[in-house]
């Protein structure tokens, strides 16, 4: 378990991290997004005791890392996949982390078979590519067995193949009871994996909860209708309070007619309002909206650097 309260961390006048007070439980997965220089990295190095609040606390299974005897044991952590020195092999590097964190040398080689690694134990890590780097990182995340994971931008670097082994992990080690925390820029990295999301922006709390909370909480969702007599049917829509707009049909393989999209009416009523109307409708569909979309409308006003408008 990771709690949180008013953990807050700032660099001269900047809040990396302002206020954040949360409770992560065990045998779940909470997705942790946010735009660049959103606070994410701060937060994680706060978990795990690389960098001190300015003020709140942060405990893990109870009490800070940073008070905590073996604290390999306690929190695992990829944060800097590349954090490692090239001329040793993968095998030698973990065997140096497990003597660091006072662990057994037989976890080592259990380690580097949970990521994969077994036959490149005897490997220059130097010559890995990123994506083998961040299977090394997990392993050493891995090495105390942990109860608490957490995991920087893990899918950086890796494959499709990649992607997914790390998807499986992640809910394989979530399911053995463990708390873990994941993060990413991009909301349809961890769709699929994750139980619930943090959003943050400018070092506070944009948006929390489940997936599905989140993604009904954009008003992106929306009705969409292609109808031949759209705009007598957009009248009526409106009248009944909806706000409606018409729609790109979607291009050449897009339905012929008119599209609109329509908020604030339900599919259902849109449907019955149609038909009342004596309006026909050639499709009448409810469009939950992605969670990228939800994601990049909770986050906007939240973006710290934003690219030069083209002259
Ligand atoms: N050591 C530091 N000294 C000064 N400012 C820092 C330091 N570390 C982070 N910051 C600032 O704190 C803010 C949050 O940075 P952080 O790296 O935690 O964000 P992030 O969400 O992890 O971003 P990214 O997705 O780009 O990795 C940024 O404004 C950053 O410039």
């Amino acid at each position: 378990m990771i709690e949180a309260r008013g953990l807050t961390k700032r660099y001269g006048f900047t809040a990396a991290v302002d206020d954040l007070t949360f409770t992560l439980t065990s045998g779940s997965v909470t997705g942790l997004l946010g735009p660049n220089g959103a606070g994410k990295s701060t937060l994680m190095r706060m978990i795990v005791g690389l960098d001190v609040p300015s003020a709140g606390t942060v405990t893990v299974g109870g009490r800070s890392l940073r008070q905590a005897p073996a604290p390999m044991r306690e929190v695992g952590a990829l944060l800097d996949a590349r954090a490692f020195d090239g001329a040793l092999t993968a095998r030698a590097h973990l065997r140096w982390l497990a003597r660091a964190g006072g662990l057994p040398a037989a976890r080592v080689d259990e380690a580097l078979a949970e990521a994969g690694l077994t036959s490149v134990a005897r490997t220059r890590v130097r010559g890995f590519s990123l994506g083998m780097s961040q299977r090394l990182g997990i392993a050493a995340a891995l090495l105390g067995d942990p109860a608490v994971l957490i995991f920087d931008e893990p899918a950086n670097g890796l494959d499709p193949e990649g992607i997914r082994w790390i998807r499986v992990l992640i809910r394989r080690l979530a399911g053995e009871g463990r708390t873990i925390l994941v993060s990413s820029h991009l909301m349809s990295e961890v769709e699929g994996t994750v139980d619930q999301v943090i959003v943050m922006g400018r070092g506070r709390i944009v948006a929390d909860g489940s997936i599905r909370d989140f993604t009904r909480r954009g008003s992106a969702t929306h009705v969409e209708v292609v109808s031949p007599r759209a705009d007598e049917l957009a009248a009526h829509l409106t009248a009944a309070g909806a706000q409606v707009k018409p729609a790109d049909p979607g291009g050449p393989g897009g339905p012929s007619g008119t599209v609109l999209k329509i908020t604030g009416l339900t599919v259902e009523q849109v449907g019955d309002l149609a038909l009342t109307a004596g309006i026909a409708l050639h499709t009448l569909v409810e469009r939950a909206a992605s969670l990228e979309e939800a994601f990049m409308e909770i986050t906007q006003n939240s973006v710290q650097y934003r690219p030069e408008p083209a002259r």
